[in-house]
């Protein structure tokens, strides 16, 4: 498509919202961005002010379940698709739009859209990287997390079985793999959750939360109200974590873009993707923040954790899987919240100098544990005495941290185990600076990779990160917080012995 043709579309794409009832404001156009490699964004070609409407969508150009030509056809279908997930249902309404109407009535709007032109719309997204560049982002935990079995799952789940042979839409026989893969990645990256405000007019107020949508692994804990949906001109607009000054509302039965901050002309104007890291602005985009996300984060896997507590601090690894079993009975098992699972795959740690408490809480406990086991040998333990060593230790740090208190022994073992985990990412990563302006997928990335390894960085600063305004720890002595436990569990209270794993 030639720079003409790239604005025909957009041209032909603008007429087209205007002839729907698009109001659009004088004040914001269509840009073509494809020089930063963004595609095409919005600009304000005006100073705009905070609260301004930029434009207002009504119910009839948005495609989604309640509004789209496969029910107006074949209206007896609208029970079975209602009953499918949000994704299959907008996956099959989509197909049937693009595949088997040539003329449909948002043939505009899929011709400014990846799906119908790839020459300026590489998808970049993780699902369509090679293994060999994949092998690139280790160690991110990313690699993990591309979901393209779960994505084959459903194509084979839904093709030919239930679109063609339950549902009988014919139309949609031919559908490839590939063509299922571009039309389930455009929604991913191009779909939104709003509220379905016609099931409940009271929910108008809380707002089309209107949120670029969550995928098909976060299926929509609150399905009754959120639909998902394509929404034009709305995802026009390409995002920054940094730069977001404009978001989707609902007003009444349509939809407004509105300014949240004062916007200068000139300048872009961008939506917000959610709360989410490099990493996961690259699985489900195809792009990244070269100077960071916000939200960035690194993940300390589970099995740094148990190396060092095996390697460095004494504990058997037999003794550490069955003191896994236990922290993860303790919280099947417990009452309410106050069992919680502390054992997790992977523990977040955050560019701003946050940790998810589940990492502060099982490194205290390993820390306990670790310390009674130099003189109570847990392997030594039978299944009973492990349990109950292993809940008195959990009940003490779980007062200790909601009391503001940790023990000396759990810095140094925090800082171990993030400095192991740094030590796994390339030394480039660790020695570069900001500043690609590249976006090829080799320099994606370095970039997720930094984001991830400045974030582990910075959670080593611990003064910031355990002595700052949500919470300032003190630390005492281990044998402060053991001394009750060991009484507890190993002092000969009633004349009898109990000190069966006692060194002798
Ligand atoms: C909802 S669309 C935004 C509009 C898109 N630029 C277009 O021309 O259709 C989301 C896609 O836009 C691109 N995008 C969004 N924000 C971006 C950014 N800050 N930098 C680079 N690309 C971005 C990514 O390709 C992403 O998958």
């Amino acid at each position: 498509m030639s720079a003409s043709e790239f604005d025909k579309a957009t041209t032909e794409f603008i007429e087209w919202l205007r002839n729907d009832g698009v109001e659009i404001s004088p004040k914001v156009k269509i840009q073509d961005l494809r020089s930063q490699n963004q595609g095409r964004g919005l600009v304000a070609t005006e100073d705009i002010e905070e609260e301004e409407t930029l434009f207002t969508l009504p119910e009839s150009t948005i495609l989604s379940i309640k509004n789209n030509t496969l029910l107006s056809q074949k209206p007896h279908l609208r029970e079975s698709l209602e009953a499918l997930s949000s994704w299959e249902s907008l996956i099959i309404i989509l197909l049937y739009e693009v595949y088997a109407l040539p003329d449909s009535k948002w043939k505009h709007y899929f011709e400014v859209l990846p799906i119908r032109d790839s020459e300026n719309y590489k998808s970049d997204q993780l699902m369509f990287w090679s293994e060999e560049e994949l092998a690139h982002l280790k160690p991110s935990l990313i690699v993990d997390r591309i979901g393209r079995e779960s994505a084959e799952e459903m194509y084979n789940k839904l093709f030919p079985g239930v679109v063609v042979e339950k549902l009988g839409i014919n139309e949609l026989n031919e559908v490839t793999l590939e063509q299922y893969h571009s039309v389930a990645s455009l929604i991913m990256s191009y779909s939104f959750d709003v509220f379905d405000v016609s099931k409940d007019p009271e929910n108008e107020q809380n707002g089309a939360d209107a949120s670029e949508s969550d995928d098909e692994d976060d299926e929509d804990d609150d399905d009754r109200e959120l639909i998902k949906a394509m929404v034009p001109l709305a995802d026009t607009l390409n995002a920054d974590t940094k730069l977001h000054n404009a978001s989707l509302t609902p007003s009444g039965s349509e939809l407004r873009m509105v300014a949240i901050k004062n916007i200068k002309k000139g300048d872009q104007i961008y939506n917000t993707y959610s709360d989410h890291p490099n990493s996961e602005i690259l699985r489900r985009y195809g792009y990244v923040e070269s100077d960071g996300s916000k939200y960035d984060f690194g993940e300390v896997p589970l099995h740094i954790i148990e190396n060092h507590f095996t390697e460095k601090m004494g504990i058997k690894s037999d003794s550490f899987d069955r003191i896994i079993t236990v922290l993860k009975k303790i919280a099947d098992e417990g009452e309410a919240e106050d069992y919680q699972n502390i054992v997790l795959d992977s523990y977040d740690c955050f560019k701003d100098y946050e940790v998810i408490i589940e990492l502060t809480f099982i490194i205290q406990v390993l820390s306990l544990l670790s310390s009674i086991n130099q003189k109570y040998f847990l392997h030594q333990m039978n299944e009973h005495e492990l349990y109950s060593t292993v809940f008195l230790v959990y009940k003490k740090c779980y007062k200790l941290i909601e009391s503001g208190k940790l023990t000396n022994s759990f810095i140094p073992n925090y800082r171990e185990i993030l400095e192991s985990r740094m030590q796994e990412y390339p030394l480039d990563v660790i020695n570069s600076t900001s500043g690609e302006t590249d976006s090829g997928r080799s320099v994606m990335c370095k970039i997720v990779l930094r984001s991830e390894y400045t974030s582990l960085k910075n959670c080593l600063e611990v003064e910031k990160v355990f002595n700052n305004e949500f919470g300032k720890f003190k630390f005492i002595a281990e044998e402060k917080a053991t001394e009750d436990i060991i009484k507890k569990r190993f002092s000969d209270t009633d004349g009898s012995s109990k000190k069966k794993s006692k060194k002798h």
